[in-house]
C-alpha cells in the first residue's frame, strides 16, 4: 500500500499546486550593475576603458513572467571595461546589457522614485552606468559602475479598460465581442488576472479591451487585489462601466446594492485611488437585460441613472462620491444572449475615433500657435 502511494505521489509531475500560481505576473524586482571602469595607465597617459552600462529596451509581446524565466538569478551585470596596456593605451568600452522589456513597464528605483516610463515601442532608458575608466582625474584607477536594485511595473496599455464589480458579466461581454477566451461562472471572482482582448473591425482597425477583475468596495485602499488591477485603468484611453441591471452582493455580510447603487460605488472607489480617472470618457453597459423585470427595472431607473447627481442624496454615505461620473453613452445589453453587443461595438469605435480627432485638433492648436510664437520672436518684421 504503501509503495502504491509513493508510486502515485511519483507519477504526479507537477506539484498539485501548480494551477493555482497565477501565470499573470505585472512586477519584477531586478537588480543591476554597471561595469566597473578599466584601469588607467599612468606611465604612458593611458586610459582605461568605461564600463559597459545596462539599459532597458521596450518591445511589444514580451511579459515579464518569461523576462523573470529568462533571469533566474534577477541579477544583470554589465562587462568591466579594458585596462589601457602598452598595446591599447585607450581600453575598450565594456560590452553594454541590454534588456527587453515589455511596453507599458514603469521602472522605479528602491526609494520608490519613477525613473523611466516604458510606455512605447523601442523606448529605451539606461538602469545602471557604467564606471568611467581610470584616467588623470581619477589617478589612473577606474570606477565601479552604478549598482541599483529596481522595481519594474507593467500597467497594460489598452483602448477600452472594462470595470466593473464581480459577477457583472465582464468575461462573458469580452467573450462576445472579442477575440478573448476568459473563465465565465455563475460566482464572483472567476477572473483572477487582467484579460486583453481585440475587437476587429470590417476595415481591418482593432481596438483592444481590458478586463480588469478583483474590483470590490474598498479596492482603492488595497482591499481585495486592490491597486494591482486597479493601476491598469490608468493607461487606458475610455472606461467602459458594466453593471449587474439587478446589482450585487459581494457576500451575505455585504448589504446588497442596487444597480444605481452600484454605479456610485465604482464611482467612488475610482474617485479615491484617483480622481483624474473619473476625467477619461466614459460609457455605461447595464448588464442582463435578459432577465425577467429587467425593462420595468430599467424604466425606474434611468432618470436617475442618467442624471447621477439628482439621486446623490438617496445613496448610501458609504458610496456617495463627491464628483459623479459623465457617460457620454448608457447602453441596456445582455452579454450572455449577444443583445446589443454590436451596437456596443460601434459605439465604442465611433466614441473613440472622435476621441483621437479632438486630440489631433488640440495637437494642430497647439503647433500652430508654437509656430505663431517663434515667427514673433525669430521672423522677420513685417511692417
Ligand atoms: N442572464 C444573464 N446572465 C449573464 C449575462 N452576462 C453574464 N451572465 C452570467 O453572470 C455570471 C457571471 O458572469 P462573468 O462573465 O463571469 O462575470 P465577471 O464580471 O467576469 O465576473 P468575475 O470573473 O467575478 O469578475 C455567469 O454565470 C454568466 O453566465 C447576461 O447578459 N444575462
Amino acid at each position: 500500500m504503501v509503495q502504491l502511494f509513493k508510486y502515485l505521489l511519483k507519477s504526479t509531475k507537477s506539484p498539485a499546486r501548480a494551477h493555482f500560481r497565477p501565470s499573470f505576473l505585472d512586477t519584477l524586482r531586478l537588480t543591476v550593475r554597471g561595469g566597473h571602469g578599466g584601469n588607467g595607465l599612468p606611465k604612458y597617459g593611458g586610459v582605461g576603458g568605461q564600463g559597459g552600462c545596462v539599459y532597458f529596451v521596450a518591445k511589444e509581446g514580451l511579459t515579464l513572467r518569461k523576462l523573470a524565466q529568462n533571469m533566474k538569478d534577477k541579477r544583470v551585470v554589465a562587462s568591466n571595461g579594458e585596462d589601457s596596456s602598452k598595446v591599447s593605451i585607450f581600453g575598450q568600452r565594456g560590452v553594454d546589457q541590454r534588456i527587453e522589456v515589455p511596453v507599458g513597464v514603469q521602472i522605479y528605483d528602491e526609494q520608490q522614485k519613477l525613473l523611466a516610463d516604458l510606455n512605447e515601442p523601442d523606448a529605451k532608458c539606461i538602469v545602471a552606468g557604467g564606471g568611467t575608466g581610470g584616467c588623470t582625474g581619477n589617478n589612473f584607477i577606474g570606477r565601479p559602475g552604478a549598482h541599483r536594485t529596481v522595481n519594474l511595473d507593467l500597467k497594460l496599455i489598452a483602448d477600452v479598460g472594462l470595470v466593473g464589480f464581480p459577477n457583472a458579466g465582464k468575461s462573458t461581454f469580452l467573450k462576445a465581442i472579442s477575440n478573448a477566451k476568459p473563465k465565465i461562472a455563475a460566482y464572483p471572482f472567476t477572473t483572477i488576472r487582467p484579460q486583453i482582448g481585440t475587437i476587429e473591425y470590417s476595415d481591418l482597425r482593432s481596438i483592444t479591451v481590458a478586463d480588469l477583475p478583483g474590483l470590490i468596495e474598498g479596492a482603492h485602499a488595497n482591499f481585495g487585489m486592490g491597486h494591482k488591477f486597479l493601476k491598469h485603468i490608468e493607461r487606458t484611453r475610455l472606461l467602459l462601466f458594466m453593471v449587474d441591471i439587478f446589482g450585487f452582493q459581494l457576500s451575505p455580510q455585504h448589504p446588497h446594492r442596487d444597480c444605481l447603487a452600484n454605479i456610485y460605488a465604482l464611482n467612488k472607489e475610482l474617485e479615491l485611488y484617483d480622481p483624474t480617472l473619473l476625467e477619461k470618457p466614459c460609457v455605461l453597459l447595464l448588464n442582463k437585460m435578459d432577465k425577467e423585470g429587467a425593462q420595468d427595472l430599467l424604466s425606474k431607473l434611468k432618470p436617475s441613472i442618467t442624471n447621477l447627481e439628482s439621486g446623490l442624496e438617496h445613496c448610501p454615505e458609504e458610496v456617495r462620491p463627491s464628483r459623479v461620473l459623465k457617460f457620454e453613452h448608457i447602453l441596456p445589453i445582455s452579454a450572455k444572449n449577444s443583445v446589443r453587443v454590436t451596437h456596443v461595438k460601434k459605439q465604442l469605435r465611433q466614441t473613440l475615433d472622435e476621441l483621437a480627432a479632438e486630440h489631433q485638433l488640440a495637437d494642430t492648436e497647439l503647433i500652430k500657435h508654437q509656430l505663431k510664437q517663434r515667427v514673433g520672436v525669430r521672423g522677420p518684421k513685417i511692417t
